[in-house]
């Protein structure tokens, strides 16, 4: 008999079912996606974070988890599908949700546990979950239990954090949230704390990534203002953060990743109170043409000149590129190379030629055109720095330096040891 079946196993459901597996349960992992299953079937972690290819693997040898095809019926089911956001309505695609309520529906068993782990606008667990899961004629909380538990794990420390992390668990009763408490308790060290219902816990992890992504709005505008007195904002908000009550993020080409830029807009889907969050996004949203105006400023003219873009994961140390700020500023660049239009220098009025060409050590997506280093780097007037991946603060400025035919390394995310690069001849500049 299986105690759990996980519906979607990506960078959040494989962890989980992972570590449900080590901590005893019998797991079943089901994806729709037959590559995802084929791939964990050959051993085989389809995307990168740390220590999780050993203990995934560790967990299907032992075959506590199995990875299928066809979902199964379960003592629990836990939901881990992708919610993508729709951008042109601004609002959260929750297909995939009530698909897996639909596909548990068919399965569902007096006296079984559903729970939503998956990022979902407030409601959702109540008004598009649970009808789905209530045409198997059973009704939630008397029948079967329902509950919300946001995950909230950092990609690249996710093992440590599924472990770590506090929890925040809604039910829609009493026993729905006893149960899944109770079923967490087998493996977090953090605390658990209960809501009275689930549209609570989808308020509250929604908040928390609208407070980090409004945060980083405030120090990109703070950089921006700064930079207008010629001062190192960085400098300025470390300073200011010594603080006890103050804490500024740091700023940087935009945000990327598939929850930050996203999330802040499920909060408030259907509401006209979506201020200073909405214009936060549109700061974190603007980063890439101030970056692009602050090359123009440093070059003169962004007509035929070549600027080599590094980094498109959208953070380091990572292989996602969702919502990459540096995958934007490159399209961005490009797009006016193909508009033939110089919009970003006044002085010159001519067209813009400008040759992008980028790099990424840790992303191997054949469709994003990358190049080898040298190759992005060789006869570059600019490299803009977009990523910090561990491996580019190796860098040697003076073997850039020698590839280059220009002299401009941007910054963005303040990674590289700005002396060093300085001494080496370089115009150095940071957002
Ligand atoms: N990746 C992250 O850092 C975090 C993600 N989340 C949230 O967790 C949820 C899942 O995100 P990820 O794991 O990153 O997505 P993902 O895209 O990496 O993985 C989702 C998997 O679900 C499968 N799938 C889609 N529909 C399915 C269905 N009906 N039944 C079974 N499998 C199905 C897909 O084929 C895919 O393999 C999202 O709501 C996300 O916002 C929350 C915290 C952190
Ligand atoms: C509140 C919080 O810390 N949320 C986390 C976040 O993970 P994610 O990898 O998206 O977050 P991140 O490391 O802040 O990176 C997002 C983006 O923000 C940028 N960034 C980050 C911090 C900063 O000071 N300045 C900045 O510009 C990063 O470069 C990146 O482009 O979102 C995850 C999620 O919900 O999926 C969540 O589980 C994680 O714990």
């Amino acid at each position: 008999m299986t105690d759990i079946c996980i519906h979607g196993l990506g960078y959040i459901g494989l962890p989980t079912a992972t570590i449900f597996a080590h901590s005893g349960y019998d797991v079943v992992g089901f994806d729709t996606n037959p590559e995802v299953v084929s791939t964990l079937r050959r051993r085989e972690v389809h995307f990168d974070e740390p220590g999780l290819q050993q203990i995934a693997t560790e967990a299907i040898d032992s075959e506590r988890l199995k990875v299928k095809s066809e979902p199964v019926s379960a003592d629990i089911h836990i939901i881990c599908v992708p919610t993508p956001f729709d951008d042109t309505k601004k609002q959260a695609d929750l297909g995939n949700v009530a698909a897996a309520g639909r596909t548990i529906g068919n399965l569902l068993k007096e006296d079984d546990l559903v729970i939503l782990e998956s990022t979902v606008p407030p409601t959702t667990t109540e008004e598009v979950l649970q009808p789905q899961l209530e045409k198997s004629g059973l009704v939630a909380g008397r029948d079967f239990g329902l509950a919300h538990c946001p995950e909230t794990v950092l990609p690249g420390n996710m093992i440590a954090e599924l472990r770590e992390n506090d929890r925040v668990i809604g039910g829609i009763d009493r026993r729905s949230t006893e149960r899944t408490v109770e079923l967490y308790d087998s493996f977090v060290e953090g605390e658990i704390r209960t809501t009275e219902n689930p549209t609570t816990a989808e308020f509250a992890k929604l908040a928390q990534n609208t407070f980090r992504d409004t945060n980083i709005a405030l120090a990109n505008e703070l950089a921006m203002l700064a930079d207008e007195y010629d001062i190192d904002s960085r400098k300025a908000i470390q300073l200011s953060n010594h603080h006890p009550r103050v804490n500024i993020h740091h700023p940087g080409p935009g945000v990327g990743g598939h929850c930050l830029p996203v999330d802040p807009w499920f909060l408030g889907q259907e509401s006209n109170n979506l201020n200073l969050v909405s214009t936060a996004r549109e700061i974190n949203d603007s980063m890439s043409n101030y970056t692009i105006e602050l090359l123009g400023e440093e070059l003169g003219t962004l007509s035929n000149s070549r600027i080599a873009v590094l980094g498109v994961a959208y953070k380091g140390n990572v292989d996602d590129t969702r919502n990459s700020p540096g995958l934007k500023l490159a399209r961005e660049l490009q797009a006016r190379k193909s508009l033939g239009v110089n919009e970003v220098t006044a002085t010159d009025g001519g067209i813009d030629d400008i040759d992008v060409r980028i790099h990424d050590p840790c992303v191997s997506d054949q469709t994003l055109d990358l190049v080898p280093l040298d190759e992005a780097v060789r006869g570059a007037e600019a490299l803009v720095l977009t990523t910090d991946h561990t491996e580019y603060a190796q860098l040697s400025p003076t073997r850039m330096s020698k590839l280059m035919d220009g002299n401009l390394i941007l910054d963005t995310m303040a990674h590289l040891n700005k002396n060093e690069w300085s001494d080496a001849g370089f115009n150095y500049r940071q957002i």
